[in-house]
């Protein structure tokens, strides 16, 4: 197929895709509870909405009484009969409170907004800690449940996006239908019929956005959706950019990318178009409060049943009432948003966590067992069948296998990353689901395949093995670990972002900060998922040197792919389709093992085809150095 036929097919696909978005069926959230779930994060700062919502009632209740002066000032002005006849001094006293009234009510106001902005930070800090803190308790199985973008889109921009309406309708909903209450209830005071006058158009109003709203919410929902998807796109691109380059997949014609950013634009002009009418009539019928309040007042006074300052009055209030009506107008969907975010918060802050004892426990060694484990990721998908497993304290065990045996599954088995089905897993005769998940990361110290730098200098990188470490034990560490050469080549040696260094930086490189970082923890138990990707034999030698250095008088256990790395272990164990299918030395497996004997051959001919025929020998030499 030509390029342009694929780019043509591509753009077809997403034009579809942004087609059927909005026909696409949305999950429906129950937002229920959501009150009561964001109100469980208030704990630190209950105190402060209190004093928010007090300080925006005063606000609200000093802002009427401007309003008050404007009658008085008026029913100075028509009770007498000449300009020379008028109290100038009343004028000005009533003046003289409108303006500190109003200015209390903009001071109060102020108050309560910084209180409430404090509060809703402080609720979303730990809303943000919440989801943070349950990711860490949960298994990664579960945690990486939830794709990335997902997870960004609610972290990151989902909270982000409520944290304005958060802080502003803690305090300001409440105001506001105070405000437009006791508005009415002043209507009433003065005269009932102008209180209906002043709320006749509210029916209408309502009547008009309930009839425009219809499947709003199933409409709300679809949106969300669309947003995550987008979310969840743009993240895979960004991260998978090398992958699509790779693959001539420009923006234009990548599919997925191009049609989940019209997805969400079609969705949402499709939306708009199908409710701004009613929305915008509802909003213009709403604040015309004037158009009941005017000809009912003139008739009253006509008729003598109004005094001029209490109609004055009258139209004052009934712009004054525009403002909250208005308010809670927009007040409902900036609750729904509020309502959404926390609903799909509870999502990940209802996942379930590990178990895990409440106080360390005394382990007799620093051994590992592992007795008749299985294990699934996917129900009914068995990956191990029952494994055996014993690593005596201080001694060298290697798992070595064909891709795909489950060799690292056993390993992430020891670190709890997921539990045994049945089975179990114990430390020094301690079954790890016993102890707390802080004392079993203290027990294991992890350099796998996957390891990444966190955001941060190489040097944040390294310290962060061993929070509180003196710059000279991070020193020593990186040294232990061969990390000088290389840290010397960058520019910023050790204050490199590890964002930058990590482009500057080969994979073999990057393992070994992380190499230095487990250096620095010092664990007793050290789990080495050896990578597959970094043959060179120089790097490897290095990587087998720094690993020699982290596992000294410690239990190692080695995830091996290149078998010339482990000749030297104490026991080798064969995994091959979910069972340790035979353990022994090197020497006793390549005697007694079909499967080790034709894997060494194999890894024997690659490093020769890789390094020339003796680099196989003498990477077998050097493999020996591994402890
Ligand atoms: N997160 C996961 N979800 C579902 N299945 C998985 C997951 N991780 C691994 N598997 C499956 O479990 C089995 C064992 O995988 P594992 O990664 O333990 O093998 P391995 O021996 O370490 O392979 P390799 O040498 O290629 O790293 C494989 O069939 C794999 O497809």
């Amino acid at each position: 197929m030509s390029e342009n036929s694929t780019q043509d097919a591509s753009e077809d696909e997403a034009k579809r895709e942004a087609r059927s978005s909005s026909s696409r069926k949305a999950r429906t959230r129950n937002t229920r509870g959501w009150f009561k779930t964001l109100m469980s994060f208030a704990g630190r700062c209950r105190g402060r909405m209190i004093l928010a919502e007090i300080l925006s009632i005063i606000s609200v209740f000093s802002g009427l009484v401007p309003f008050y002066s404007i009658y008085r000032i008026i029913d100075e002005a028509t009770s007498v009969a000449s300009p020379a006849e008028m109290s100038w001094d009343v004028v000005m006293f009533w003046v003289g409170i409108a303006i500190l009234f109003y200015a209390l009510q903009q001071l109060f106001f102020a108050a309560s907004t910084v209180n409430s902005h404090i509060s809703a930070y402080t609720i979303l800090g730990s809303l943000r800690e919440g989801i943070a803190t349950k990711l860490m308790n949960a298994s990664l199985g579960t945690a990486r449940s939830k794709s990335i973008g997902n997870l960004k889109n609610l972290v990151i921009d989902r909270i982000e996006q409520i944290e304005i309406p958060l802080a502003h309708f803690i305090p300001e909903l409440s105001a506001n239908l105070l405000l437009a209450l006791a508005i009415v209830v002043w209507f009433v005071v003065i005269d009932w019929r102008l209180a209906l006058a002043c709320i006749v158009t509210v029916p209408i109003g309502l009547l008009v956005l309930t009839l425009g709203m219809q499947g709003y919410y199933k409409m709300y929902d679809g949106y969300m959706d669309e947003q995550d998807r987008v979310n969840s796109v743009v993240v895979e691109y960004i991260e998978g950019i090398h992958v699509v380059k790779a693959f001539n997949q420009a923006t234009s014609s990548y599919a997925k990318f191009s049609s989940a950013v019209t997805g969400f634009l079609s969705y949402t002009l499709e939306w708009m178009r199908t409710s701004w009418v009613a929305t915008s009539l509802a909003m213009s019928v709403l604040p015309t409060t004037l158009l009941g309040v005017v000809p009912v007042g003139i008739a009253l006074y006509l008729g003598g049943e109004l005094d001029p300052a209490s109609f004055g009055l009258a139209c004052v209030l009934a712009i004054a009432v525009v403002t909250p009506v208005t308010y809670l107008g927009k007040a409902f969907n900036d609750i729904n948003l509020v309502a959404y975010c926390i609903t799909d918060a509870r999502e990940f802050l209802e996942l379930p966590e590990l178990t895990q004892g409440d106080k360390p426990i005394a382990v007799a060694d620093y051994g590992v067992e592992i007795s008749d484990a299985r294990f699934s990721y996917i129900d009914g998908v068995e990956v191990l069948h029952g494994v055996d497993l014993s690593v005596p304290a201080g001694s060298f065990t290697a798992l070595v296998g064909p891709s795909g045996s489950g060799k690292s599954t056993i390993a992430r088995l020891i670190m709890r990353h997921w539990d045994v089905d049945s089975g179990s897993v114990s430390i020094g005769g301690v079954d790890v689901r016993k102890m707390p998940l802080s004392q079993l990361s203290s027990l294991v110290s992890v350099v796998s395949q996957d390891d990444f730098l966190l955001d941060g200098t190489l040097r944040e990188n390294v310290a962060m093995g061993r929070p509180g470490a003196s710059d000279e034990e991070i020193d020593a560490a990186c040294r232990a670990a061969s990390c000088e050469e290389f840290i010397g080549r960058l520019p910023k040696g050790w204050d490199t972002p590890a964002g930058e260094a990590g482009h500057a930086l080969s994979g073999g490189e990057r393992q070994r900060i992380c190499i230095a970082r487990a250096i620095l923890k010092d664990a007793p138990i050290v789990v080495f998922d050896e990578a597959t990707a970094f043959a060179d034999p120089e790097n490897e030698a290095r990587i087998q040197r720094s690993v020699a250095r982290l596992s000294e008088g410690k239990t190692l256990v080695v995830i091996a792919h290149r078998l010339s790395t482990i000749t030297a272990a104490d026991c080798i164990c064969v995994v091959n389709d979910g069972q340790i299918v035979a353990r022994g030395t090197h020497d006793e497996l390549l005697a007694q093992n079909d499967l080790y004997a034709s894997m060494w051959k194999a890894h024997i001919g690659a490093a020769d085809w890789a390094a020339g025929s003796h680099v196989g020998e003498a990477a077998a030499q050097e493999g020996g150095d591994a402890r």
